[in-house]
């Protein structure tokens, strides 16, 4: 089970959730868009990108822009493992997916899906035909993009996209060590993700990973798939 977990803001605290578990390391590289607090400066990200390559995981970046052209110079200029779409106002279409290919070749691309009512099975089923995973998530606000909300949502739609896509559905949106037990067994992802509720929160909109936390999510997690036979 692919454990991935956001939003991580600096080197030790990557190193440490990594320790703890997690085989994606979600951050949010400097742009136009995102919440201001978790903006990771680009040569911080590049450092950050050297300890998850030494340890086989995989650098994931949150476009939170709404500018297709801007998340293209992101990902020539930092050729992540997964670049994943989330802005308020703008999603991959098959054009981006190629043009990405061809400026950062190894870099798959993960859409995000709000799901907010039944629509979100079509949507969902559109994107699976050009990106290469999924992400189901929960709350959208303006200037911040899909996600980081830290509630659930419908998990009766996840499963029946997760049934009926080819490609890999990463379960998001209020997941923390006390439901993602109970939220692989029902959905049968492919990977979860955590942001919220593995996080210790500060004033201004500050956060940091909650280690302890992150180990409990991350063995709840397993623990479940293992179970599921997953
Ligand atoms: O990381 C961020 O700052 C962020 C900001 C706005 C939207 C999404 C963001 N993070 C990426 C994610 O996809 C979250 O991990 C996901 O939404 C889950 O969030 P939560 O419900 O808080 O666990």
């Amino acid at each position: 089970m692919v454990k991935q977990l956001y939003s991580i803001i600096h080197v030790d605290e990557a190193i440490q959730t990594m320790e703890a578990g997690a085989n994606n390391i979600g951050l949010v590289p400097t742009q136009n868009g995102g919440v201001p607090a978790h903006r990771v400066p680009l040569y911080r990200v590049d450092q950050i990108h050297k300890e998850c390559q030494k340890r086989g995981v995989n650098l994931v970046l949150i476009m939170l822009t709404n500018d297709p052209e801007e998340m293209l110079d992101l990902a020539k200029r930092l050729q992540p493992e997964i670049l994943h779409v989330a802005g308020d106002g703008y999603a991959a279409d098959e054009e981006f997916a190629r043009r990405l290919k061809e400026y950062a070749p190894k870099t798959a691309l993960m859409q995000a899906v709000l799901v907010d009512d039944h629509s979100a099975v079509k949507r969902a089923k559109k994107y699976a035909e050009y990106v290469d995973y999924l992400l189901l998530d929960s709350g959208l606000a303006p200037d911040t993009g899909i996600g980081a909300s830290g509630l659930t949502h419908d998990w009766k739609i996840d499963r029946e996209i997760v049934e009926s896509v080819d490609i890999p559905v990463i379960e998001a949106g209020g997941l923390g060590p006390d439901n993602v037990a109970e939220a692989i067994k029902f959905i049968k992802p492919y990977g979860v993700d955590s942001l919220t509720k593995t996080s210790i929160k500060y004033e201004g909109g500050h956060m940091e990973k909650d280690i302890p936390k992150v180990k409990a999510f991350c063995e709840a997690a397993d623990k479940a798939a293992q179970e599921s036979g997953l």
